[in-house]
């Protein structure tokens, strides 16, 4: 396929998924996101120039929840001592659920990857040693998606902060192996209110152009080296849907990172970033109508990293 009519292709995926919109679950364990329409769906492809086209509901901000993972990472990483992070975490798929204890304790406290809530904790702490990490994060989604509307929903916030039991035991079973430098419970907080940004597709898929174009920011200047860019795409790909990674990757063939507010951040190496919401939920959390949404795209595109 040369050239693809990206309008014209949303608009047939999204009557093509309209039999999977509303299916599976929304996460009803951080009660405000489980009031979210499960009906919802957008999509947004946002080009190397920055344009951007949509379909559905892809104006509407949803919360991020965990594709906020895949930004922290790449703002950790830019940093002149970035790489000391994979000292505290590993890099490989979990094939356990997001935020499962069990194997923490089995390899000593450091997380199996920064996309499951254990590494992501790791990153927050390194990105908020010096500053706040949720007000970095926030930063850098207003600079990349080019608005200031981009906040943290304090609703939701305070609805998962009151749900934070599990994300405080990650927290101190890593501290009690010493993979915690700041205090707890400060580092959830900052996670969670990094989780709750709330951004419509249109505004995501363009603050996530950077690991389309190699690692330069939407300014032209560079956050990451090419080989940082590949790096965060390839953790994306192996790691960015959970236990549901390798299933992913089968389907989709892109680096890409799903959060339970049922968004996917998708990324097209040299070509576009792609941002899909819809929120239900699969049994491993990940968007159902998003996910067949994507891998629709990329079978009638071709463009995979495949
Ligand atoms: N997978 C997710 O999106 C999980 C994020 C959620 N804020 C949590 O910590 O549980």
């Amino acid at each position: 396929m040369t050239a693809v009519d990206i309008p014209g292709l949303l608009a047939d995926i999204a009557t093509e998924v309209e039999p999977e919109i509303g299916r599976g679950t929304v996460a009803d364990y951080i009660p405000a996101l489980a009031r979210v329409d499960i009906r919802r769906f957008g999509m947004a492809v946002a080009n190397l120039d920055g344009s951007v086209h949509g379909v559905g509901d892809w104006r509407e901000p949803f919360s991020i929840q965990s594709v906020s993972k895949a930004f922290t990472l790449a703002l950790v990483l830019s940093r002149p001592d970035g790489d000391r992070v994979w000292r505290r975490v590993g890099r490989e798929p979990s094939g356990n659920p997001f935020n499962s204890l069990v194997q923490l304790e089995y390899e000593n406290g450091i997380p199996r990857n920064p996309f499951i809530n254990a590494g992501a904790l790791v990153v927050t702490d390194e990105l908020g040693h010096d500053g706040d990490a949720a007000e970095a994060l926030l930063a850098f989604l207003r600079a990349e998606s080019g608005s200031d509307a981009v906040s943290v929903d304090a609703e939701i916030a305070a609805s998962e902060a009151e749900h934070a039991n599990r994300n405080l035991a990650l927290g101190y079973l890593m501290a009690s192996y010493g993979n915690m430098r700041q205090e707890l419970p400060d580092v959830v907080e900052q996670y969670i209110r990094q989780c709750s940004i709330t951004m419509n597709c249109a505004q995501l898929a363009r603050a996530g152009l950077f690991l389309a174009r190699h690692g330069v920011r939407n300014d032209g200047n560079r956050l990451l080296t090419r080989s940082q860019a590949k790096r965060v795409n390839a953790v994306m790909l192996t790691c960015g849907a959970y236990d549901a990674a390798g299933e992913f990757a089968f389907r989709v063939g892109l680096p890409g990172k799903s959060g339970v507010g049922g968004g996917i951040l998708a990324v097209v190496p040299g070509r576009c970033a792609i941002a899909v919401w819809s929120p239900g939920l699969d049994a491993r959390g990940n968007s159902v109508a998003g996910v067949a949404a994507l891998d629709r795209f990329t079978t009638v595109t071709g463009w995979s990293v495949f």
